[in-house]
């Protein structure tokens, strides 16, 4: 499964400890993060991860490009409810994108061990349904 991994600034540590946390589970499958996110997950996790740009600099586009293409299987989005973000309309696009094309997506730590574990357990048959059709 194709999976995003996004972490706005003060939500990147949780990422990275739920990265660390769940390793043995993301390591299974491709990766894919926005710039500085990525290249945390990189360094602290020694995950391998396609970086694309930084969010505010395109990257969260980048990644609603392949879930608009059903391209990508599984979004975990750490926001940051409590900062604006200056790119807050590509934050939002992305978000509605998950909603239009049926994708998982975890946007808090609660949420995201719940949806890993969920993949690991193969709770996630319609994406690997849908993974099947592109075959
Ligand atoms: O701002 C982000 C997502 O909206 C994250 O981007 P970076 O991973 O490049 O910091």
């Amino acid at each position: 499964m194709k999976i995003a991994l996004i972490a706005h600034d003060r939500k990147k540590d949780s990422l990275v400890e739920f990265a660390i946390a769940y390793k043995n589970i993301l390591q299974q499958h491709k990766l894919f993060a926005t710039g500085t996110t990525g290249q945390r997950i990189q360094d602290e996790v020694g995950l391998n991860v396609t970086r694309f740009r930084s969010g505010p600099l395109g990257g969260d586009q980048q990644i609603g490009s392949m879930i608009a293409n059903n391209d990508m299987d599984m979004v975990f989005f750490f926001r940051d409810p409590l900062t604006a973000q200056p790119h807050e309309p590509d934050v939002t696009a992305l978000v509605r994108l998950c909603d239009v094309y049926h994708i998982p997506l975890a946007t808090n730590m609660g949420t995201a061990e719940i949806l890993l574990k969920g993949l690991q357990e193969g709770f996630v048959d319609w994406r690997l349904i849908q993974e099947r059709r592109k075959e």
